[in-house]
């Protein structure tokens, strides 16, 4: 079967790629390289020993998506491609409607008139907002985002939802919790653009002594440390978790399925402890100073991923130590490639 991954490049992508290409689907990937390198599409043919299709243009594109699907005999897709920057989304949301919704738009579109289902599509957590009730599950009331980006995400999957209703379809909406670490080869992970907005890649940037302190944001949150709370989850079991949502759609005898998973370990994990665990697992020291809250920041996130292994048989089982350690490796891929 061949599946169309948009966004193929990026870093989960890219992890999702190397998943599917292991589990012999055909991989097609269109990816506009706005937030990704073409070296990724060589070190997975590195790790896999198989090369997958790539386009490099931007969905936003009709013609040249068209031009894709009467190409390909396209069986389904996982839509990675989308802005993601928080902060940046209050400053340009026009962007990030027109970019994550109108490539949305235009696949589905090309999936109706060809008759295509199976379509999976990057949702995130960040959909709950501050949820009332820990861990968060996927009947957990949503609540209006506090980014743009957020607003992209809540709509992408109404959209969904009305597509696979409206013409008979299977789509699963899978809602990441927060992403960490790199392929254990050193060759895929997450590019760092700027200033890193993310955690772990600020504390990689600390360690490696490429930023001076981490900022911590906030040590009076109601925690028990005082730090904000998340669930990180390892990108490979994620990225794994893609090809058992597909799976499922493809095998499922219905005419149309909506699947919804929470994709965490089950795990919170506070700031601090990040840290700690970060200077056990690579042997280095991550200054780090306290600083004032960061708006929008909520206290507390993490998943109940249950319906995940009861349904797709998935579980996020690599320890936050083995998926930092994965991280510092990477780093050290990346200045190996500058020098
Ligand atoms: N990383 C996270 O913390 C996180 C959490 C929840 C959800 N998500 C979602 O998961 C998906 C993948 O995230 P990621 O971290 O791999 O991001 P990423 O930026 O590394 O990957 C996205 C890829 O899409 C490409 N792209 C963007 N717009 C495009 C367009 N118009 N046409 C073609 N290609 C385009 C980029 O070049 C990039 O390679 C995104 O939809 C993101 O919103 C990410
Ligand atoms: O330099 C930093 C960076 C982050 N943090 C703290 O670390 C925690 C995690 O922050 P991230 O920015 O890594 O992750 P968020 O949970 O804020 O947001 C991320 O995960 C969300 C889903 O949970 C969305 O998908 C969003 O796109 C993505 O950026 C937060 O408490 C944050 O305040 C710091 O203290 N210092």
């Amino acid at each position: 079967m061949t599946i169309l991954v948009t966004g193929g490049l990026g870093y989960i992508g890219s992890h999702t790629v190397v998943e599917l290409l292991n589990s012999n689907f055909e991989v097609v990937i269109v990816d506009d390289l706005s937030n990704s390198e073409r070296f990724i599409l060589n070190n997975i043919e590195e790790i896999t020993g198989k090369k997958p299709i790539f386009y490099p243009f931007d969905l936003k594109r009709k013609e040249l998506l068209n031009q894709v699907f009467d190409a390909h005999q396209i069986d389904g897709c996982i839509n990675f491609a989308a802005y993601k920057a928080v902060g940046e989304s209050q400053e340009k949301p026009l962007d990030y409607y027109e970019n994550n919704l109108f490539t949305l738009i235009n696949i589905l579109q090309e999936f109706k008139v060809r008759n295509i289902s199976n379509f999976i599509f990057s949702s995130s957590c960040t959909v709950y907002g501050q949820a009332d009730v820990q861990p968060i599950d996927e009947s957990t009331p949503m609540k209006t985002p506090e980014s743009s980006y957020g607003k992209t995400k809540q709509m992408g999957e109404e959209i969904l939802k009305d597509f696979a209703e409206a013409h008979h379809r299977k789509v699963s909406l899978l809602r990441y919790f927060n992403p960490i670490g790199a392929h254990p080869s050193a060759k895929l992970g997450e590019l760092p653009l700027g200033i890193p907005n993310n955690l772990v890649p600020y504390v990689t940037q600390t360690a490696s002594g490429i930023r001076e302190k981490l900022n911590i944001w906030g040590n009076d949150y109601p925690t028990e440390d005082g730090t904000a709370v998340r669930d990180y989850i390892y990108v490979v079991d994620l990225a794994k978790a893609h090809v058992q949502a597909l799976q499922k759609l493809i095998s499922s005898g219905e005419e149309k399925v909506i699947d919804i998973y929470n994709l965490g370990t089950g795990k919170g994990s506070s700031v601090l402890e990040v840290v700690q665990a970060y200077e056990r697992a690579n042997g280095v020291e991550v200054p780090y100073q306290i600083c004032d809250r960061r708006a929008g920041d909520i206290t507390i996130a993490y998943a109940n991923a249950n319906k995940a292994e009861r349904e797709l048989g998935w579980k996020a089982d690599t320890p936050l130590e083995e998926a930092l350690r994965t991280t510092w490796q990477w780093q050290k891929y990346l200045e190996s490639r500058e020098v």
